[in-house]
């Protein structure tokens, strides 16, 4: 054979030996990823989230998924993965847990969170694992929980009185209103023993916060450095400044209001703000609790805990509103169980067991974090076969898995408590995130620490607004009307 010959032949086989290796890398790496519907430059698959992202996240999965349950999504500058399959969830919780467990980072967040120095938006490391045991052992722990029981049944009887009122008087009532109202008095004299006038100030400084904070942040799309440019230019970053100030004030005044009501000792049951100071003189959470860390766990508990309570009653009286099937069996089980009693005692709660299939039910239906809090991963993790790199955010759509029928079965998008009870078809299902069909509270290290507190709030609350409140009459009257989306 010709040198020529030979040569020509050579390089052949070097090109189609490079375009074989080139392509398996390319193709390789690309079905490593989980499935991905078409991007656009620049803002990648953002523009298909839509008003409702966990709506729109279901349909895409439906649409470009695979059994697997995962999606992945370019939302502007963040590599995303959706999880929407219980089988996903639990492979994602059992197997990548730790993976997973950081927050996805938000200079806007951050800074309204009082520099995330608390448990909710803490990266994962030794703070967030000190905080957490601190929330979980002393905040939230069982028998916190039930010291907040005279909380719970003043405020519980300020709503029934609430409702009972527009019903005589055949006026419009906002339910709504009432709810927040209630949710709100619960948490913060929880978290800080105040409530009227200055429980109304936490609001406001909530709603402003919630305002900034929610929707596409400016860093979800442009480098850092140009978002802080924006921030400055458009004003948002003084916005943010004054917010905090507030914030900041709020909270200083709330710790010099408490260490001089507190310089004998407490008397009486501690709220939140009285244990963090207690534990900081007993100088053994292995935390430093500055007064900046106090403000941001106090803060963080009035976030976490308003909204997320006043939007399940706010769902469960909805639901109850439109099955009065629902309703009739609930209060039948009040009144059997209250046995003519003028008001609900918590004691009684714990033999309502269709009052607890309605909570089951309505949070199944209506998370009130339908994604719960997105996680971001620190390490690159194998997960249903795909390669998932590290800084990668995840969603758990919590709401499509709640509303799977392959678990749920063809009345899954069906309000029926009863699924929960007797020989029901999902009877053992718990909220605490063991059962991964059900993830309202999420799972595993970041998983909701506040169950405990929250239940017999909800529970309380819902068989007060019993048949005697005439909740009906003055819900058949309400002006807003409840939220149907
Ligand atoms: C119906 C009421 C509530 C629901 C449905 C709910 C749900 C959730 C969810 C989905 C998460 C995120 C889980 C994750 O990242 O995977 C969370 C986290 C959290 N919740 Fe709740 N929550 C409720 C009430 C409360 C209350 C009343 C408090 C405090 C008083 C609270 C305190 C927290 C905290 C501190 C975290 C952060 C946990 C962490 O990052 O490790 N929550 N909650």
């Amino acid at each position: 054979m010709s040198p020529y010959l030979v040569f020509v032949s050579n390089v052949t086989v070097l090109l189609a030996f490079c375009y074989v290796i080139i392509k398996k890398a390319v193709g390789g790496s690309r079905n490593k990823l989980p499935p991905s519907p078409p991007s656009i430059p620049l803002l990648g698959h953002l523009h298909l989230l839509g008003r409702l992202p966990h709506r729109s996240l279901r349909d895409l999965q439906a649409r470009y998924g695979t059994d697997g349950g995962l999606l992945f999504l370019q939302l502007g500058r963040r590599r995303t993965v959706v999880v929407s399959t219980a089988a996903a969830a639990a492979d994602l919780y059992k197997n990548h847990d730790l993976a997973f467990a950081s927050r996805v980072p938000s200079a806007t967040v951050h800074k309204l969170s009082l520099g995330s120095n608390n448990v909710s938006f803490a990266p994962y490391g030794d703070a967030w694992r000190r905080s957490k045991k601190l929330a979980v052992v002393h905040l939230l722990s069982p028998r916190r929980a039930d010291s907040f029981g005279p909380v719970r049944a003043a405020e519980a009887a300020a709503l029934v009185a609430g409702v009972r009122r527009a019903a005589e008087a055949g006026e419009a009532v906002e339910l709504r209103e009432l709810l927040y109202g209630y949710s709100n008095a619960v948490v913060t004299r929880a978290a800080t023993g105040t409530a009227g006038a200055t429980a109304e100030e936490m609001k406001q400084l909530m709603v402003n916060s919630t305002a900034l904070m929610s929707g596409l942040q400016l860093e979800d799309v442009l480098p850092d450095a140009a978002a802080k440019v924006v921030r400055w230019a458009t004003g948002l970053e003084k916005r943010l400044d004054r917010q905090v100030e507030a914030w900041d004030k709020f909270l200083s005044e709330m710790i010099a209001e408490h260490l001089e009501k507190n310089c004998g000792g407490v008397a009486g049951d501690e709220d939140f703000l009285d244990v963090l100071l207690r534990l900081r003189e007993e100088g053994n959470t292995g935390l430093e609790l500055t007064d900046d860390r106090i403000k941001s766990i106090v803060q963080d508990m009035i976030f976490a805990g308003t909204e997320t309570s006043s939007v399940t009653l706010e769902w469960a009286m909805a639901e109850l509103i439109r099955n009065p099937g629902a309703m009739a069996k609930l209060w039948d089980e009040v009144a059997r169980v209250s046995n003519g009693k003028p008001t609900i005692e918590e004691d009684d709660l714990s033999r309502m067991e269709y009052l607890k299939a309605v909570l089951k039910e309505t949070l199944r239906l209506h998370p009130p974090a339908p994604l719960l809090v997105p996680h971001e991963s620190t390490t690159a993790a194998v997960v249903q076969g795909y390669e998932i790199p590290a800084k990668t955010a995840l969603f758990i759509n919590a709401w499509a898995i709640g509303r799977d029928p392959t678990t749920w079965g063809d009345a899954a998008e069906e309000f029926r408590p009863e699924r929960f009870l007797g020989d029901g078809s999902v009877t053992g299902i718990d909220l605490r995130g063991n059962e991964y069909q059900l993830l309202p509270f999420g799972a595993g290290r970041r998983v909701c620490p506040a169950v405990n507190f929250v239940l017999p709030m909800l529970e309380i609350s819902l068989a007060s607004l019993d048949k005697k409140t005439d909740v009906k009459k003055a819900a058949s009257t309400m002006r807003s009307g409840l939220g149907y989306t």
